[in-house]
């Protein structure tokens, strides 16, 4: 990379925290990654790299760090702001990867002043090929735009939203969407098996998930829409089609997704008032 970043403070290493990690880490391009968490399991796998230390608790982290990810539970975000305030300045840039919690309520816990944007990544950037939506305070410079922006694109793609609600919607989507993907695949490979498909259910999954890598790395490769690629597999009135009436008709996927979506962006919207 062209360029390196000095001091990263990760709170909480779990499943999205330890995704970003691992996809930074690929890059090489952090000097020093603190690891702010209570409990060291989950921080092991990382300790034999050098630059990445772990630190129990924040008292416990002696510089302040260019940037802090606030990578735990929105639940949990209440209970440990209080101990972050000591790090609130011009130069320590906040990062919340929180859902569902506004950029008002990270004001409330540490201050007005406070550096704060919210990005909502997803799973897959623990190999690079994350997408992670962003939305920046306006008290953040073009620096700090300038400093997430290579912080979340080494781990994939970065939208930039001015209206902090699309991160809701737009979390919705792509944050959530990995899971959708999973299911997906799941769901295809326990139809096969009710549909006669005379395989055991991991070798059906090993299939469905090669056809939906392949069918991803075709679209990507090809330069041609996804609705152009489905068209070329659906044949006039052959099976494609057949399934697909049912699939994508009425009541199928895109009213199935429509509902699904709204109902995380309510999820969304409930959580932001829990305390
Ligand atoms: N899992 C996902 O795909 C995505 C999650 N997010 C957001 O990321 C955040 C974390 O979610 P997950 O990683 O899935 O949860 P997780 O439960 O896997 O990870 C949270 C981690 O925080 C640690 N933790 C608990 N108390 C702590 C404390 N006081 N200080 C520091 N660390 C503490 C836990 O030990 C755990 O390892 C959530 O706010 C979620 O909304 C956002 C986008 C996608
Ligand atoms: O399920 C959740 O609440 C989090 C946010 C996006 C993905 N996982």
């Amino acid at each position: 990379m062209s360029f390196t970043l000095k001091s990263v403070a990760l709170v909480g290493c779990g499943n999205m925290g330890g995704a970003l990690l691992r996809g930074w880490l690929r890059k090489k391009f952090i000097e020093n990654i603190y690891i702010i968490t209570p409990r060291q399991e989950s921080v092991s796998p990382y300790l034999e790299t050098n630059n990445v230390r772990w630190i129990p608790h924040p008292s416990q982290l002696d510089e302040k760090p260019e940037c802090i990810i606030l990578a735990v539970k929105p639940q949990v975000l209440g209970q440990i702001l209080d101990d972050y305030q000591r790090f609130v300045s011009n130069e320590t840039l906040f990062i919340s990867v929180a859902a569902s919690k506004t950029k008002k309520f990270f004001k409330t816990h540490l201050g007005d002043h406070v550096k704060i944007a919210r990005c909502m990544p997803n799973t897959p950037a623990a190999v690079g090929l994350g997408v992670t939506l962003a939305v920046a305070d306006p008290l953040l410079s073009a620096q700090h735009r300038l400093y997430i922006k290579q912080l979340m694109s080494a781990v994939g793609l970065v939208q930039w939203f001015d209206d902090e609600a699309m991160i809701d919607v737009g979390g919705a989507v792509t944050g959530c969407g990995p899971a959708y993907v999973f299911q997906f695949i799941e769901s295809l490979s326990e139809a096969a098996l009710s549909c006669g498909l005379k395989l055991d259910l991991e070798n059906i999954q090993n299939l469905v998930q090669t056809m939906v890598m392949g069918s991803m790395t075709y679209l990507t490769h090809s330069g041609k829409p996804a609705a152009v690629l489905r068209r070329e597999v659906t044949s006039l009135h052959g099976m494609t089609e057949a399934a697909l009436n049912i699939i994508a008709g009425a009541e199928g996927l895109t009213e199935l997704l429509t509902k699904g979506i709204a109902a995380a962006v309510q999820r969304a919207q409930e959580m932001s008032n829990d305390k």
